[in-house]
């Protein structure tokens, strides 16, 4: 897995957009999650407009980060029935290290935000994980089953997530933190399999 490459004892990288806070408390969620597991760390990028010029995202700190990482969790509110333009450029960015297939065989999942309880964020999920096809990466999907403690929206393909009045419910929340379990402990599987 990786080979070539220094990848990170389990480290798993978190890497969003949020313009209002609420994909951030998501965010925070699965990293704790990720950090619960043991021999397992969290590390968080926030995706900075500021990184990005004429529509073009460069950070190669960022880049390296990810890199560096056993597993990807993409996150981003959905803005229009899809990523947000900030995610979009990032995503783009990432076309480099496509081609260079530095991401193959890490694992991935995805997180999104949407106001609506069905605000087209299935289309957001849908791109992170073509976008994590493209890369080559193995794609760790929700297996909670739907109720009002956990997995409130019942997607299974990603977190899907609803904030209200920007903030998220205790059930968003504890499946933030169980994605992000999931995301650690089949990291590790897969590395010692
Ligand atoms: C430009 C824009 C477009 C949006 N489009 C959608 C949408 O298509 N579906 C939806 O459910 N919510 C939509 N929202 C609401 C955001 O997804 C929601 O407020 C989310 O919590 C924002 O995430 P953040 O707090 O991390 O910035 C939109 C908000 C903005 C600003």
């Amino acid at each position: 897995m990786n080979q070539g490459r220094v990848v990170k004892n389990n480290q798993i990288a978190v890497i969003y957009y949020s313009a209002s806070g609420s994909t951030e408390q998501l965010a925070g969620a699965i990293a704790e999650g990720v950090d619960s597991v043991a021999g397992a760390h969290a590390v968080s990028v926030k995706i900075s407009g500021k990184d990005i010029h004429e529509g073009r995202y460069t950070n190669d700190e960022v880049m390296s980060l990810l890199t560096e990482s056993r597993g990807i969790v993409f996150g981003s509110p959905t803005y229009m029935g899809g990523v947000a333009a900030q995610f979009k450029a990032f995503a783009d960015a990432t076309s480099e290290l496509w081609y260079r297939r530095e991401w193959l065989d890490k694992v991935a999942s995805g997180f999104t935000v949407g106001g609506s309880p069905s605000g087209e964020q299935m289309s957001t999920i849908q791109y992170i994980q073509t976008l994590a096809a493209q890369h080559g990466m193995h794609w760790v999907a929700v297996d909670a089953l739907r109720s009002e403690h956990i997995n409130r929206l019942g997607a299974s393909s990603g977190l899907i997530t609803q904030s209200v009045q920007g903030e998220l419910s205790v059930a968003d929340y504890e499946t933030g933190k169980a994605l992000g379990v999931r995301v650690a402990s089949l990291a590790e599987k897969l590395v010692s399999s």
